[in-house]
């Protein structure tokens, strides 16, 4: 940091402080709005599955490319601090958009539950996600490159403590967030009519951001504020462009061979920027690999919530949603990030082993590789659990099938007494359980629970499949004004058929006469066996994730360093991509396959990595920097000498001239 000193609480900055609380208020903001996204365009816009997922998708690749733009526009032209500002402003208003976008209140004209105007409420969120994309991603490179100019030079450790530190809020922020808006979404809520409580779960999270913004400002006279250094990235894309011409330009044998291409530049460009330049190619040379560690990170969000959904949740009393086991990721980060400070890398240096930054990159990625063998692993466990169960269930069913005609016969006309073909064969999706029911009565019966409704069940007919979540459910029956309660415990995807008795008796409870037929057992495979693929992937994104911010940092020169903090989250971009390409290229018949092969795939880029980061040599930006300035001011002395020395001689030149012309004038006169 140069220039400005500000007041120090045990050796770190007093500003960081603001930037971190700040940090922690956005993520929360960022992750809380996600976490109720889907639902949202699925339960409040009524879109289908394809169409919430792929808008979800293009939403969280835009937040990571327009990095690109805010590190271009706090660099080269408003400085990190007022970009920070503005862009916050601009992810509020998106925020405040969402919550009123999920008011379903402003345009229920009719009051009866639903929207009235759904273009009005698509247009709105729409707007509001664009914003929130602009807003989130543009600061997100900013906010970590600004903490980190909050420090000396000379404060090296700090600067590394603080990204840990940072890194703490961010998942601090996220496991909050997506603990708690799930919860305020649940709540029912509105003026004329209750419902779906999503202008909470977005307005808290809007909320969230405003604060965010106020604690940034109140930071204000605390900061370093570097100045922005005029249209940086103009004049790189141009002195790069002019080095590529000028070599082509000179490509005959005949011109000497320069160190680096970037050198056929100095013709034209300060040397000074040529050296940026390179410093920043070489890093993002080096990013190259990158993309595929995000790859798989990223799909614990997708491809490892289904897999949960194929499991059994329940831990004790208590029952874990197969999307709330994303949250031990932040959980495990959590613990891990002060273990790995505190004990393991000073235990690793202790042993004279020299853990640089990129040997951490390379480890974390072979940990990724080892979460995905497990995944793999855990998926072959469900395959063969649920090829049993399959088993189970032609058997079951047989025995099930034979039991129904046998009373069918009895009463039902000839038609009616096949088994039916629209039987469920394959396990419910996302960890619901499938219900119907089989009335054995000469009368209709009604069969209602809270989330469905069975209709009416005509004497000796079944009724259609309904899906239910897990847990604790009471049927109420209903024939004429009789009705009864009947309560039973579901698990994760399982398939039952209820029996309705001719013999039932109605009353305060028929719990008795109910026969149940389990068609699909519940999963039977743990959730927990998801966490060691958890724990690995935990670790290898700390030891990727949080070293590669800092190194990031370290690495770009002064005026560069929310544009290299944009190229790191643009890695994070093209392995959004690449999880879309990969799938649906590779379209594998198994599972498990599917993840083995995506942690060769990390395996073989690790190697590559491996061999880039061997060559690459660390700098010390402000040094090399320094040196430039000094090599210029000694130049400028040394012009300014020449100068002064060629004018002196000049001036005696002159001064002879003159002598000799007045004295040629002298004899001419004479
Ligand atoms: C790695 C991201 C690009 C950066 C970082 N994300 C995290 O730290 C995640 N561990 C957070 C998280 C929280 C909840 C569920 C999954 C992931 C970030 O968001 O800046």
């Amino acid at each position: 940091m140069a220039g400005t000193i500000n007041k120090e609480v045990c050796g770190y900055p007093l500003s960081i402080f603001f930037i971190v609380v700040n940090e922690f208020c956005e993520r929360f903001s960022y992750y809380g709005m996600r976490a109720v996204l889907v639902l949202y365009f699925k339960y409040f816009l009524r879109w289908d599955d394809d169409l919430a997922t792929s808008i979800y998708h293009t939403f969280v690749a835009l937040c990571y490319l327009t990095p690109i733009l805010g590190a271009i526009v706090a660099d080269s032209w408003l400085g990190k601090f007022k970009t920070i500002i503005y862009l916050s402003i601009v992810y509020a208003i998106g925020q405040v958009a969402m919550a009123v976008s999920a008011i379903h209140d402003i345009t229920d004209t009719d009051r009866d539950g639903t929207p009235d105007n759904m273009t009005f409420h698509v247009v709105l969120s729409m707007v509001g996600l664009f914003l929130i994309a602009l807003g989130t991603g543009g600061i997100k490179p900013c906010v970590a490159a600004f903490g980190g100019d909050q420090f000396s030079d000379h404060q090296d450790r700090q600067r590394r403590t603080f990204f840990s530190v940072f890194y703490l809020c961010i998942n601090g922020g996220s496991l909050l967030s997506t603990i708690i808006t799930p919860i305020l979404r649940a709540q029912d809520c509105g003026i004329h009519s209750q419902q779906k409580c999503y202008s909470l779960a977005f307005g808290v999270p809007a909320a969230l951001m405003l604060v965010a913004l106020v604690v940034f400002i109140v930071g204000s006279g605390m900061y370093y504020k570097a100045e922005p250094q005029g249209n940086i990235m103009l004049d790189v894309c141009k002195c790069i462009g002019f080095a590529i011409k000028n070599r082509y330009r000179h490509r005959s044998n005949q011109y000497p061979k320069r160190q680096h291409w970037m050198d056929w530049a100095e013709e034209k460009y300060d040397k000074l920027l040529i050296a940026q330049i390179k410093m920043v190619l070489k890093v993002l040379f080096l990013y190259i690999p990158l993309p595929m560690f995000w790859t798989l990170f990223d799909q614990k969000g997708s491809r490892w919530t289904l897999q949960a959904t194929t499991m059994n949740g329940y831990f004790g009393s208590l029952v874990i949603q197969p999307d709330q086991m994303q949250t031990v990721n932040p959980i495990l980060i959590l613990t891990l990030v002060p273990i790995m400070d505190s004990v393991i890398y000073p235990l690793i240096n202790k042993c004279g082993l020299n853990f640089t930054p990129l040997k951490r990159m390379t480890v974390g990625m072979l940990l990724a590789a080892i979460a995905f063998v497990c995944a793999a692993l855990v998926q072959i466990e469900i395959d063969v659990s649920r090829k049993q169960l399959l088993y189970l269930f032609i058997s079951s069913s047989h025995f099930y099938f034979f039991f129904l005609n046998l009373i069918f016969r009895k009463h039902c006309p000839p038609s009616h007494q096949h088994p039916r073909t629209d039987d469920i064969t394959s396990k419910p999706q996302e960890g619901n359980n499938a219900i119907r029911f089989v009335n054995g009565m000469k009368t209709a019966v009604n069969v209602s629970i809270p989330a469905a409704n069975f209709g009416l069940i005509e004497p000796f007919s079944y009724s259609n499949y309904s899906l239910i979540k897990n847990g604790k459910v009471t049927f109420t029956l209903w024939s004429g004004s009789q009705s009864c309660e009947y309560s039973t415990d579901f698990g994760f995807g399982s398939s039952y058929t209820f029996f309705i008795p001719s013999t039932l008796v109605f009353g305060p409870n028929c719990q008795e006469s109910i026969t149940a037929a389990e068609d699909i057992k519940p999963n039977s495979v743990h959730m927990a066996l998801q966490i060691p693929q958890y724990f690995f992937i935990t670790a290898g994104e700390v030891m990727f994730s949080v070293t590669g911010l800092e190194f990031s940092y370290s690495q770009a020169p002064s005026n560069m360093k929310a544009v290299l903090q944009a190229g790191w989250l643009f890695t994070v971009a093209i392995g959004n991509f690449i999880v879309l390409i990969v799938a649906e290229l590779a379209k594998l018949p198994k599972q498990w396959a599917e993840y083995v092969l995506f942690a060769s795939l990390l395996v073989a880029v690790c190697f590559i990595f491996s061999i880039m980061a061997y060559f690459y040599t660390y700098i010390d930006p402000a040094e090399i920097e320094a040196q430039f300035k000094k090599n210029v001011n000694e130049d400028d002395e040394d012009n300014k000498h020449k100068l002064q020395k060629t004018e002196v001689e000049m001036n005696k030149r002159d001064s002879i001239k003159c002598h000799d012309e007045d004295d040629k004038d002298k004899q001419t006169k004479m």
